[in-house]
């Protein structure tokens, strides 16, 4: 009997285990604690399965899956920095409305609070498309004064902001919707010029993309969060009930034990005293029925138990099932927005999100080695020629293959991002300032090299270069700051050449 039972133990922990294994497959790589913690789960599992143990460890599961609300953070971070930029450019565009400008920095102010959860993102979400519900009152609103002449396009620097602005969020969304031909036209009207009226609508209809995408990102995530921890409270409730079940037939089996010697007992007794040998018979065939009652009972209550457990194995089974598909759903798409999130979709370079994460890392990683960092600007010249003479599709293969020119002429430790436009931001870890000039002027002179071809004209592409190397204690901004004064140095001594620190000293 008790064989059974532990045989019966034996195999559904070793199911448990198995699916547990499933689960630790999935959530591989997710997290470092989470693979150890789902490891020791499965020790607990193995051989005879320690239920405690086990539930202790379910518990700390739990714990680790609420850390992986970090990275929803993160996710969070990056959605209310867009929705910033926007509600920046709006308030910039409708300065002259004071109702806007105060709801654009109460709207602001929002923003910079701390965001509890994707429910508050959400909420913010709504308060800046319900900012934004006023430019449907734009053609009546919107002050004379910044109207423009239809065929004149404005050429301001507010003007070139918002187009930044604007061409840096199309280059997010186009990689999600690409098959999307509203932003396919909007992107290449961008690249020609529009009036401030086309400006202003071609706002709106970005900021609405980017309030209902972070609403479905954050309803998304939040269910499958909700999800999870909803599966694992019903697995920890399931091990807790087979705890308590354990417990309750061990109670069982030594009551109906201590029945069994209580009448092994009283036959010894009867053996003792018993005044004949039919009196014995008799009181032995009692004592002996009761025992086979007691045994009965017994095996019947290990028979319940044992479909009980079952019961509550294969309903942990299934809700094992259904959170590994929700841990692989979410993986999945933690793995494309990050990679989505970092690159730019015209050249597949990393983006300038890339580049801000890559250099705090290289940076920090600077600082704790010695050795030396340095960071460089590249902007094409003359490339509003290229636009203007052979058409958008022209300027966006030129950049392409610019792009992919400075990508295989780099090192592997090099990294270069595009930084937007016609830019290119490079960071160059391990290289003093004079090996900065060499890389530098590599770039150049390969690139100048390039046989383009539009329309049967064999043209030269050139790009300008300013460089800066880290020095003690600087902070990034400040070197890419030197790094653009050298750039602009560059262009102002005729473009086609690089200036680093070394030509100022
Ligand atoms: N085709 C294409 N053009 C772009 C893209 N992003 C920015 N541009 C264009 O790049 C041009 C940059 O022009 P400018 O800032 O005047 O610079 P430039 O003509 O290179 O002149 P210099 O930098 O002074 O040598 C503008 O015409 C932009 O419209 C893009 O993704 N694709």
């Amino acid at each position: 009997m008790e064989s059974n039972q532990l045989q019966s133990i034996k195999q559904h922990g070793e199911i448990l285990a198995q699916s547990i294994t499933r689960l630790s497959k999935f959530y591989e790589g997710f997290s470092t604690p989470l693979d150890t913690e789902l490891q020791i789960l499965r020790g607990h599992l193995a051989g005879q399965p320690n239920f405690t143990l086990a539930a202790l460890s379910i518990n700390k599961l739990n714990r680790e899956i609420q850390s992986a609300q970090a990275n929803i953070k993160k996710y969070t971070g990056d959605t209310v920095s867009q929705l910033e930029q926007a509600v920046k450019a709006y308030q910039t565009v409708f300065k002259q409305d004071i109702q806007v400008k105060q709801k654009s920095a109460q709207v602001l102010v929002a923003l910079h609070q701390p965001i509890a959860n994707l429910f508050a993102l959400q909420a913010l979400c709504v308060e800046v498309a319900n900012l934004f519900s006023h430019i449907k009152r734009l053609p009546d609103n919107i002050d004379d004064s910044v109207k423009r002449p239809e065929d004149k396009p404005p050429s301001d620097h507010l003007y070139k902001a918002i187009l930044a602005e604007l061409n840096q969020l199309i280059d997010t969304y186009a990689s999600k919707l690409p098959d999307d031909e509203q932003l396919a036209n909007l992107r290449s009207k961008l690249a020609e010029g529009m009036t401030e009226e086309e400006l202003l609508k071609s706002c709106l209809m970005i900021i609405r993309l980017v309030v209902n995408d972070s609403l479905s990102e954050a309803s998304l995530t939040g269910k499958v969060i909700q999800s999870l921890h909803s599966a694992l409270g019903s697995l920890n409730k399931n091990v807790n009930t087979s705890i308590e079940q354990s417990q309750l037939s061990f109670a069982a089996r030594q009551r109906t034990d201590h029945q069994i010697r209580t009448q092994l007992d009283s036959i010894e007794d009867a053996l003792k005293q018993s005044p004949s040998l039919e009196t014995l018979k008799q009181q032995a065939q009692a004592h002996v029925s009761t025992i086979a009652s007691s045994l009965d009972h017994r095996e019947e209550a290990e028979k319940r138990e044992q479909e009980a457990l079952m019961s509550l194995l294969t309903a942990m089974q299934g809700q094992l099932v259904h959170l590994q598909k929700q841990t692989q759903f979410y993986r999945r798409k933690l793995a494309e927005q990050l990679i989505s999130s970092h690159t730019d979709t015209l050249t597949r370079l990393p983006n300038r999100q890339a580049y801000n994460d890559r250099l705090q890392q290289e940076a920090e990683l600077a600082q704790q080695s010695g050795l030396p960092l340095a960071l460089a600007i590249a902007d094409l010249d003359h490339f509003k020629s290229i636009n203007d003479k052979f058409g958008h599709a022209a300027g966006d293969k030129t950049l392409q293959v610019v792009g992919k020119h400075f990508r295989s002429v780099l090192d592997e430790q090099d990294f270069i991002a595009r930084w937007g436009g016609e830019e290119f931001v490079l960071l160059f870890p391990g290289t003093d300032a004079s090996a900065l000039v060499e890389k530098l002027e590599l770039l150049r002179t390969t690139l100048e090299k390039i046989p383009f071809k539009f329309k049967e004209e064999k043209i030269s592409i050139s790009a300008s270069f300013g460089g800066a190397s880290f020095k003690n204690n600087e902070s990034p901004e400040d070197v890419f700051e030197r790094a653009d004064k050298h750039l602009y140095q560059a262009k102002h001594s005729g473009r086609n050449c690089v200036v680093t620190d070394q030509d100022k000293s």
